[in-house]
């Protein structure tokens, strides 16, 4: 029920309440009834009452929660006209962003209309076009159809045609087959009469053969007999120079004296018609050189206790009448090699009989050179030092050309009465000899010199024998360091599986692809030879010789190589041998040892093997000499933290910074390195014996080592400045291939460590 009605009906209870007021008293007619009918009424009264009384009351809490509720209400309405006057507000910023974004949608969709227009337009013309391409489409496909339908009948008919030539072919063939047949029959039996006829060809060429080495060999006696009296004019020259001043009292020193005496020792040569040393065959690849090589065992050359017996005599002719003097002196060999050099020149002082700063002392026959030399230098000394003087000189050194007679060996000649010294300590003196500039200069002497007038080849030409399947990168290796550090040519002699490989690495490299592959078929005897018949011709081209980087250990590999080792050695050509090459070794140390033009880059385990094998302590201090000796003739070059080179004679280190990087391949580097230097020595030695001889070079002039040693110690040298200066770049990612990229200009850097004016 509303409010209002309740308050009505309130009203009018309150009214129908308030009208008993104005009635007259009842009590006052009849106070008994009256008291009974007041009870009466009062009853009547008060029931009604109550009843309203408790309608009232029930009222008025309707009322007051009708009122709390009005008031709730109130509440929430003014909550509700909050939030709707800030929804309002909320829609009212919303409806004016969505004005904004209509009216730049409407911009767009102003812009997509007049797009869509122009590209309508666009369409339209497209359309128009590819009507025009259908068109031209349609009468060139009509076209075309006319033609296949040529071309479909002229087809039907050759294929007739040619089933009809087919058949004519197949009648042909049945008949060349018969012919065929009786032709096969035919060239059987010519076989076997070019079989005979060959070998017929073959004993007559075996007996060409013969008659043309006994011409060569005619040839060759010649040709070293020209050399031997071209050698011995130049010799007579320096000595004739030499022993000028000497006679002129010009000599006033020791060293002086030395070298004079320098020029006496490089008399001792092999004559014509005598075997050179080192070359088994007699063959020099040396040139003059060998030819003139001295007739004793390289080794016996090379300590102080080795002097040849040789004597020498040292006279003094009468002046004549002008005053020119004359000495004559003569070196004896104890295989009488004997040359004998009689010089006259000016006596620019003195007396007649008396020659100055000469030695008047005749030596008794078979007097030995170090006691004539001893006794020279003595006479010498007394004449111009006092004694103290020469006790503080220490020993006497001379120089005598060795081997192969272009680089002098030194010899420790102890003068007075000191006592002769052990050969290990001659090694080691040496050693101690041998300063770091001498061996710079021997080195910066064997890098040829760039010239615009030599022609390709003249700077060295290489040949590698290795690489197989499992290894293309140690040929590689090698092969590229020589052409790096300046050779002209390098050849790689591998298996057929690594050719294509290697030659891929580097179009700079000829690959000849000639050791035998086991799964090639046939006898491991006809692969070998085929193998050997292919690499030997090549082998005259080459300078030097490089054996083992990448070779493997297949027999039948090995086999071939020793056999093409063989051919090596037979041509006198320096041969180095690395990694594989020294495995080979280890199972045939013949095929290296008595030859001197070999070099051998064992490292650590390959030297160790070598030693097991020769039965010499690997530890000991000597066993680098030890299996030089043992050897007898090759170069050795022990790898390690500082690598020695040592020849059985005397040892030299190279101990240039290097880097703490041993990543693989870097031996395979040093290898190729000391290979071109042999060449170069090899090359350079005519030219350079010039100056060996003219008795001024000195202590330093080449370094007074024989050549391999020099060219295994340049390989060292190259090595290791590389190393050093791609490790500073490259850090722990070094490699080989670093190595390569910087042995030009190592090369450079060592060939400037000589003044101009000594190239
Ligand atoms: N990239 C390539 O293709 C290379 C191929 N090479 C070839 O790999 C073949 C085998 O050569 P290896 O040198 O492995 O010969 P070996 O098979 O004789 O192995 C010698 C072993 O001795 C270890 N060794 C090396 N120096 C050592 C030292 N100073 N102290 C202690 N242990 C040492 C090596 O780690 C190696 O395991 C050769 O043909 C070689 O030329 C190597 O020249 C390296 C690079
Ligand atoms: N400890 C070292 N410190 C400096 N240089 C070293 C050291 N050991 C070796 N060399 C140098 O590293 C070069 C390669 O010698 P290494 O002993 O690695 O030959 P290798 O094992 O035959 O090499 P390869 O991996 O090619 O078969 C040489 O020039 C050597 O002088």
């Amino acid at each position: 029920m509303p409010a209002t009605e309740l308050l009505d009906e309130l009203r009018s209870i309150q009214a129908l309440l308030g009208t008993g007021a104005g009635r007259p008293r009842p009590e006052a007619a009849n106070p008994a009834s009256f008291a009974a009918l007041q009870h009466a009424s009062e009853e009547e009264e008060d029931a009604p009452r109550a009843r309203k009384s408790a309608q009232v009351q029930e009222l008025e809490r309707t009322v007051a929660s009708l009122r709390h509720n009005c008031q709730a209400r109130d509440e929430q309405r003014f909550e509700l006209e909050a939030a709707l006057a800030a929804a309002r507000r909320d829609g009212e910023v919303a409806v004016g962003r969505l004005q904004g974004e209509l009216s730049s949608k409407q911009e767009e969709c102003g812009q997509l209309a007049s797009m869509i227009l122009q590209q309508q337009q666009e369409l339209e013309a497209l359309q128009s076009n590819l009507q025009h391409n259908a068109q031209q489409a349609e009468e060139s496909g009509k076209a075309t159809t006319a033609s296949i339908s040529q071309l479909q009948q002229a087809a039907a008919e050759w294929r007739r045609q040619g089933e009809d030539s087919l058949e004519a072919l197949t009648a042909e063939r049945r008949r060349s087959a018969a012919l065929q047949q009786r032709l096969y029959q035919q060239t059987q039996a010519l076989q076997a009469e070019v079989a005979e006829q060959r070998q017929q060809r073959q004993s007559a060429e075996a007996e060409l053969a013969k008659l043309r080495a006994a011409m060569e060999g005619c040839a060759g006696d010649q040709a070293s007999l020209v050399a031997e009296l071209r050698r011995r004019l130049s010799l007579e020259r320096s000595w004739r120079k030499a022993v000028g001043r000497w006679l002129r009292g010009e000599v006033h020193t020791r060293g002086e004296l030395e070298r004079v005496l320098l020029n006496v020792g490089a008399a001792v040569r092999c004559g014509p018609g005598e075997q050179p040393l080192g070359c088994p065959e007699g063959r020099s690849r040396w040139g003059q050189q060998q030819a003139a090589a001295p007739a004793l065992p390289p080794r016996r050359m090379a300590g102080a206790q080795q002097v040849p017996d040789a004597t020498v005599h040292v006279e003094d002719t009468p002046l004549a009448n002008d005053g020119a003097g004359g000495v004559r002196i003569t070196v004896r060999s104890p295989r009488a090699h004997t040359i004998s050099v009689s010089s006259t020149v000016e006596a620019s002082s003195g007396s007649p009989g008396h020659v100055h700063g000469g030695s008047t002392a005749k030596a008794a026959p078979n007097t030995s050179w170090r006691q004539h030399f001893q006794a020279t230098m003595k006479a010498f000394d007394e004449r111009n030092k006092s004694a103290e003087q020469h006790a503080a000189r220490g020993p006497l050194r001379c120089y005598m050309m060795r081997k192969h007679g272009r680089l002098p060996a030194r010899l420790s000649v102890l003068s007075g009465s000191q006592p002769a010294a052990k050969p290990e300590a001659t090694a080691a003196a040496a050693m101690s000899t041998l300063t770091k500039r001498d061996l710079l200069e021997g080195v910066a002497r064997l890098v040829p010199d760039l010239a615009p007038t030599k022609y390709k080849g003249q700077a060295g030409k290489i040949a590698v024998i290795g690489g197989s399947r499992e290894y293309t990168g140690a040929p590689f290796f090698a092969a590229m360091a020589a052409l790096k550090i300046g050779a002209d040519l390098s050849h790689v002699f591998c298996t057929e599986g690594a050719a294509t490989v290697i030659k891929g690495y580097s179009p700079e490299l000829i690959v000849h692809p000639y050791l035998p592959d086991a799964r090639d078929g046939g006898s491991a005897a006809e692969l070998r030879q085929r193998a050997v018949e292919a690499i030997e011709p090549w082998l005259d081209r080459f300078d030097a010789v490089l054996v083992g980087p990448g070779l493997g250990r297949d027999p039948l590999v090995l086999d071939t190589v020793a056999e093409v080792m063989r051919a090596v050695r037979r041509r006198c050509l320096p041969m180095v041998v690395d990694a594989d090459g020294l495995w080979l070794v280890n199972q045939h140390p013949s095929l290296v040892s008595g030859y001197p033009n070999a070099v051998l880059t064992p490292n650590k385990v390959e030297f160790q093997r070598l030693a097991d094998k020769l039965g010499v302590a690997a530890d000991n201090q000597s066993a680098l000499q030890d299996i030089c000796r043992s050897l007898d003739g090759p170069v050795i070059v022990r790898k390690g933290a500082a690598d020695a080179v040592a020849d059985g004679g005397c040892v030299v280190e190279c101990d240039e910074e290097g880097s703490p990087r041993r990543a693989g391949g870097q031996g395979d580097v040093l290898s190729g390195c000391i290979a071109t230097y042999a060449a170069w020595a090899q090359r350079a030695g005519g030219a350079r014996k010039e100056q060996l001889h003219a008795g001024d070079s000195g202590a330093g002039g080449d370094a007074g080592l024989p050549p391999l040693m020099l060219a295994a110690y340049a390989g060292c040298l190259t090595t290791r400045r590389a190393s050093q200066r791609a490790f500073a770049k490259q850090r722990r990612s070094m490699g080989a291939t670093d190595l390569l990229a910087e042995l030009g200009a190592v090369a450079d850097e060592l060939a400037d460590e000589l003044p101009s004016e000594g190239r």
